[in-house]
Order: C-alpha cells, then sequence, then structure tokens
C-alpha cells in the first residue's frame, strides 16, 4: 500500500502562522533581529575556522532604520546571507527552518547560540507589514537577490545589486487603523523601546540613528543632533562571572531594570547545571510596591533564553510565598512553542521553580543569621506573606518558611522572636507555645488571661495581624511543641493538685453555672470556673472547634452576607478568687433575678475586654444604671 504525503492548504496555512500564534503584534521585531543575530552567528562560526572571511567579532552588527514618510522599517545585518535557493526554502517553505539545521549539522561551542528552530518567526512580520522586501546576498557568491511578498498572494525572486554580503528586510507597514497604529514602529523611541524589552541581550550590536537636541540659552532655537547608537546592552550582568561584578553594578541593574529607586536587600547571583540548566539573578527588595497587597500584583520572573525575552512575569517560577522576589532567569534547555509566548510542557520550569525557591529560602535563613536588623526591616515589610503562604498553602509551605517567621512576644518588650528562639527557651514544665490576639500588643497586655502566664514565666507571642492566628493554626506544631492560643479553654497552667482543687469547687457550683448559661444560653456553650484568671474576674474561652474568638472576629469582618457569618463556641469564665463570686453565690442562694442580669452585665464585660462588640449596648447601659442606682 502506497504512503501518501499530507498536503498543505498553503495560503490557508500563511494565514494562520500570521493571525494566530501570536497574541502580541510587537514581537514582529524580536523575530525579525533574532535572525538578523542566527545569520551573524552563522558567519562568525564560520569565521573560526575560515580566515579568509576576515571579518572579526567586533565587525559585525544589526542596523535598523525607519523612514517615516515612506513608512518603512528596515533590519540589516552583515551575516551569512542567502542564496537563491535558500530564500526559496527558508521564507517559501512554511516551517523550514535553516537555523535549526544549521545547528543540527553543526557541533556549536558556547560562543555561538542560534535562536531560530520552528521556522516560522520571519511570517510575523506580516502582522504589521504591507508588504516585505528581503534582499540578500549569500556568503560565498557574487549574486545578490530580491525576494518580496505581500504574505497573502505568494512571493517573487529576482536577482538584485548588492554591495556586501548579508541580508537586507524592508518592511512597509500596514495603514494605521482604529485599534492599530502602525506607524509607531517607525518611531525612535518605540524602536528603542522594543529592542530594549525583547532583544537587549542579543550578543552583536543593534544599532540606530538616534536624534538628540541640544537646549541652548534661552531666546535660541534648540539644535539636534543625530548619532548612530546602540540599543542594546549585549552581555547580560547575569551572564558575567561573580566576582566580576560589584555591588553598585548589581544594584544598578535592579533600579533600571525593575524601575525601583530603592536599592534590594540583598541579591542571589547563581549559574546552575544539572537537569535544568540556567543562569539566574533574583532581588529582594526593600519596599514593596504600592499595589503588592493587592489583586492587581502581579508575581513573576523575567524569563530568558537565549538572551531573548520570552516572558516579562513568568508566574510559575515564583511560589506565592515569595511573590516579592524580582529576578530574571535565563535557560538554553526550555521548551519553547511556536510563538515563543508560553512553554511548552512545563517540567523544566518546574524544576527551575523549585530550585529558585530552594536558594530564595537559603539566601534569607542566612539574612536572619548574618544581619538580623536587616531581615527584621525585610520581614516589617513581607513578613505577612510568609504568614498568607502557609495559610493559604494548606500548610505545604511550611517546612520552607517555618524558620524564617517572626513574632513579637513578651519576652522582648514586643521585639520579633522566631519560633526557633521560643522553643529554646521554654520553661521544663511548659507543654505549649503559647500565643494570645488582640488589636495591639497594648490591648493584649490587658487581656485577664495573660496575668497568670506570665507570673508562671512562660512566654506568650503576640499575634496582632489577622492572619497570624490562622497561620499557626494550619501550622498546629512547631518542632513538636503545639501552639496554644490564651483563650483556648485549657491552657494547662495548673499542677494535677490545683485542677482536682478547681473540678471538686466546678462540680459544687455546677447548678448555679447551669442556671447563669440558661440566662445567655444563645450566646455561651458553658459558664464555669476559670483556672487561669488572677486578678480579673471573668473572661471568654474558646471552647473547643476550629473558629476561634480572634478567628470570628477577623472573619465576620470581611465583607459577606449574614448566612456566612461564623461563630465561635465560647465559654464565659469565672475567678473563684474574685469578690464577684461570692456574691453570684449568694445571688444563687436568694435573688436569681439579679442574677441573672449580672450574668448578662459579666458577658458583656467580658465581650469588651476581648475587643467585641456587645449584642444589646442598650439593655447593658440599662443594666449598669439600674446598679449604679442601687
Ligand atoms: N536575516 C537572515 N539572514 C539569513 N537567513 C535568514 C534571515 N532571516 C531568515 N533567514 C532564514 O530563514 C529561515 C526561516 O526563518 P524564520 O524566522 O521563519 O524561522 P527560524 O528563525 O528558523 O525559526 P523560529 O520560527 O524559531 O524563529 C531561518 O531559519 C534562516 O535560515
Amino acid at each position: 500500500m502506497e504512503t501518501k504525503q499530507f498536503k498543505a492548504e498553503s495560503k490557508r496555512l500563511l494565514d494562520m502562522m500570521i493571525n494566530s500564534i501570536y497574541t502580541n503584534k510587537e514581537i514582529f521585531l524580536r523575530e525579525i533581529i533574532s535572525n538578523a543575530s542566527d545569520a551573524i552567528d552563522k558567519l562568525y562560526f564560520k569565521s573560526l575556522t575560515d580566515t579568509s572571511i576576515g571579518l572579526n567579532k567586533d565587525d559585525f552588527a544589526i542596523n535598523i532604520a525607519a523612514d517615516k514618510e515612506k513608512r518603512t522599517l528596515t533590519v540589516s545585518d552583515n551575516g551569512i546571507g542567502m542564496t537563491e535557493d535558500e530564500l526559496e526554502n527558508n521564507l517559501g517553505t512554511i516551517a523550514q527552518s535553516g537555523s535549526l539545521a544549521f545547528k543540527n549539522d553543526n557541533e556549536l561551542g558556547e560562543d555561538v547560540d542560534i535562536i531560530g528552530q520552528f521556522g516560522v518567526g520571519f511570517y510575523s512580520t506580516f502582522m504589521v507589514a504591507k508588504e516585505v522586501q528581503v534582499l540578500t546576498k549569500a556568503y560565498g557568491s557574487d549574486k545578490a537577490y530580491l525576494w518580496k511578498s505581500n504574505g497573502v498572494d505568494g512571493y517573487t525572486i529576482e536577482p538584485a545589486e548588492k554591495d556586501t554580503v548579508g541580508t537586507t528586510i524592508t518592511m512597509i507597514l500596514k495603514d494605521d487603523t482604529e485599534d492599530d497604529k502602525y506607524s509607531e514602529y517607525c518611531e525612535e523611541w518605540r524602536i528603542t523601546q522594543l529592542v530594549k524589552k525583547y532583544s537587549d541581550y542579543i550578543r552583536f550590536p543593534i544599532k540606530m540613528e538616534v536624534e538628540h537636541t541640544n537646549y541652548a540659552e534661552e531666546g535660541k532655537e534648540p539644535t539636534s543632533t543625530v548619532e548612530v547608537e546602540t540599543l542594546n546592552s549585549m552581555t547580560p550582568i547575569w551572564k558575567k562571572n561573580k566576582n566580576e561584578l560589584t555591588e553598585e553594578e548589581y544594584n544598578k541593574f535592579y533600579t533600571e531594570k525593575f524601575l525601583d529607586y530603592q536599592e534590594p536587600v540583598t541579591h542571589i547571583h547563581s549559574h546552575n547545571e544539572g537537569i535544568a540548566t540556567y543562569d539566574a539573578l533574583l532581588y529582594i527588595p526593600s519596599k514593596a510596591p504600592f499595589d503588592y497587597y493587592s489583586k492587581d500584583y502581579e508575581k513573576g520572573l523575567q524569563l530568558y533564553s537565549s538572551g531573548v525575552l520570552i516572558m516579562d512575569k513568568c508566574a510559575d517560577l515564583l511560589p506565592d510565598w515569595f511573590s516579592f522576589v524580582k529576578g530574571v532567569i535565563d535557560s538554553e534547555d526550555l521548551s519553547l512553542n511556536i510563538s515563543r509566548e508560553m512553554l511548552q510542557q512545563d517540567r523544566q520550569v518546574k524544576i527551575i521553580a523549585k530550585n529558585v525557591e530552594k536558594s530564595i529560602k537559603n539566601e534569607l535563613t542566612k539574612l536572619l543569621k548574618n544581619d538580623r536588623e536587616k531581615y527584621e526591616k525585610f520581614f516589617e515589610v513581607f513578613g505577612l506573606q510568609f504568614k498568607f503562604g502557609i495559610y493559604q498553602s494548606y500548610g505545604s509551605a511550611i517546612e520552607t518558611l517555618k524558620d524564617l517567621l517572626m513574632f513579637k512576644s513578651t519576652f522582648e518588650d514586643g521585639k520579633n522572636v522566631t519560633l526557633k528562639e521560643y522553643v529554646s527557651r521554654m520553661k521544663e514544665d511548659q507543654k505549649y507555645i503559647y500565643y494570645a490576639c488582640g488589636e495591639t500588643k497594648e490591648r493584649i497586655d490587658k487581656l485577664p488571661q495573660i496575668e497568670k502566664i506570665k507570673d508562671k514565666g512562660y512566654e506568650v507571642l503576640y499575634m496582632t495581624q489577622d492572619v497570624d492566628e490562622f497561620c499557626v493554626k494550619v501550622m498546629i506544631n512547631y518542632d513538636g511543641k503545639t501552639f496554644k492560643s490564651i483563650s483556648d479553654a485549657d491552657i494547662d497552667l495548673d499542677t494535677e493538685e490545683e485542677k482536682e482543687e478547681a473540678k471538686k469547687l466546678d462540680e459544687e457550683n455546677k447548678d448555679m453555672f447551669d442556671f447563669m448559661q440558661k440566662a445567655i444560653s444563645d450566646k455561651v456553650k458553658t459558664v464555669r470556673l476559670s483556672k487561669k484568671l488572677k486578678s480579673h474576674p471573668v473572661c471568654l474561652s474558646s471552647d473547643g472547634g476550629m473558629i476561634s474568638i480572634e478567628m470570628e472576629k477577623v472573619l465576620n469582618a470581611m465583607p459577606q452576607n449574614d448566612a456566612n457569618r461564623v461563630k465561635a463556641e465560647k465559654a464565659l469564665e469565672i475567678n473563684p478568687n474574685h469578690e464577684i463570686f461570692g456574691k453570684l453565690k449568694a445571688l444563687y442562694a436568694d435573688d436569681k433575678d439579679t442574677l441573672t442580669e449580672y450574668t448578662k452585665l459579666l458577658y458583656d464585660q467580658a465581650l469588651l475586654i476581648e475587643g467585641l462588640s456587645i449584642d444589646d449596648p442598650v439593655e447593658f447601659a440599662n443594666l449598669v444604671c439600674k446598679l449604679m442606682t442601687k
């Protein structure tokens, strides 16, 4: 049986190449410059073994010229050029890549880096040009040819005149429309911007005539001069050797590239080989961008392949908890898709991302160890992101982040401590890592429950940010030590004897507590005796369940409908050593109505102490007045 070859509807295929694979028209210049760079690389490669070529690396260049009147944009190179056959094969056959063939046929050294591989980039010019002309003379040939096409009805090739070897591509731009101002591509600022954005690290100079205005003294007309300038930086800083670079150079690159006027906290520069080969230059900024904690902020690292920008913000390279990191990844072995806008398969990216995460973690750990002050400043700005990270990753980020976390503490007068430091100085009999939630350190210091813990000599972490408790609830423990809120029911401060005694007292007064609970049955699950109060009469405790009193406060403050409101299970705790306890017992014996009122008052007091609002302020005020006028 005969195997037949697929045929292609070439006109339609070309139309798809031009109009369907790129989301952004401006990339045409990147493609044309990359082709010019490939052509130069090929001749340069030949010149390494063939001295008759008579060109040094410094002699190669790509030139751009624009003519606003004629609406043309021209890109010329002094690379290898094309013969008539090559013109036919490479520009007349879709998906035929002369560059890929060259790469496959030659064992290229590190010094040569061919970009083209798909054989389609050239056609992207038809997104912006109504006609493209390619004037070319191949190395070793004395004939030049002119290839012409409008991107719709085929192409023509005719003999032409050209003095030097190389290729000149002239794009006659389409007419402007409402949506597309193609004439922009003749503007100096736009060309410069595109070269900087996509082709800054092409290894040969990209030159263009640039006009400068010279402002003279007052009253005189400004004059202008035109000079040929190199638009691209050529060698990327991340390809340089670490010890060739100064701190100033690193910082200058950061401030210019990422438009931050503040110098970064630190940088990470690495060259990585192995399953993934790539260069990385990452920066930890010292200030958060104004939109950092908003939905508009886009995380991501710039992704380059062979010096060509592939993505401005590759989000997959950074986990959310390190979303503040800025930087560049450059890898030659990425599997690009045909438009170079997306990555074909993300295995390579996943490996790079894992390594990137590890190296950021290591750098921050180093900073914490070696420059505490700097780390604390950094943590003030971005620490919140770590806590969100642990919470939002459902704990998968715990291992990475647990030792980078900091909380303020009672031991250090509100200074930051790490969990490692906390655990290292826990008292021998201390089972838990205690924390207390509240709006400020000052408010937490006034919580009734904190007194007794402080007396025991235990350290308490102040949790003043909304996310704090959510974070430690996901962590559950650190180094085998469980986190415990001082508002939890059982914070385990008493000796066995004290516990026994309290249990006895609780049972003796069970009926009274049941009566009191009924008075506020819609508000608390239990009323009981407290083991954690020292001088204060009452407090509220979270009684089991995932939602604590603090979490109830945070969650209910978010915009939502009433049906989604959450409620912590609460217990009202009474201090048996406070004189109010005796009073309550007396009322239970002979004035139950007043006991009901006192119970309501005590509950409202406990709410106020916790920083929660009371349900019925009018009733509260009336009860206080009644008491005052008794
Ligand atoms: N300026 C040039 N000088 C010499 N040859 C060129 C030039 N521009 C294009 N070519 C030839 O035309 C071929 C097709 O170019 P095209 O841009 O369509 O694809 P590519 O660069 O090979 O691959 P990709 O689609 O990945 O960019 C190239 O492989 C190269 O052989």
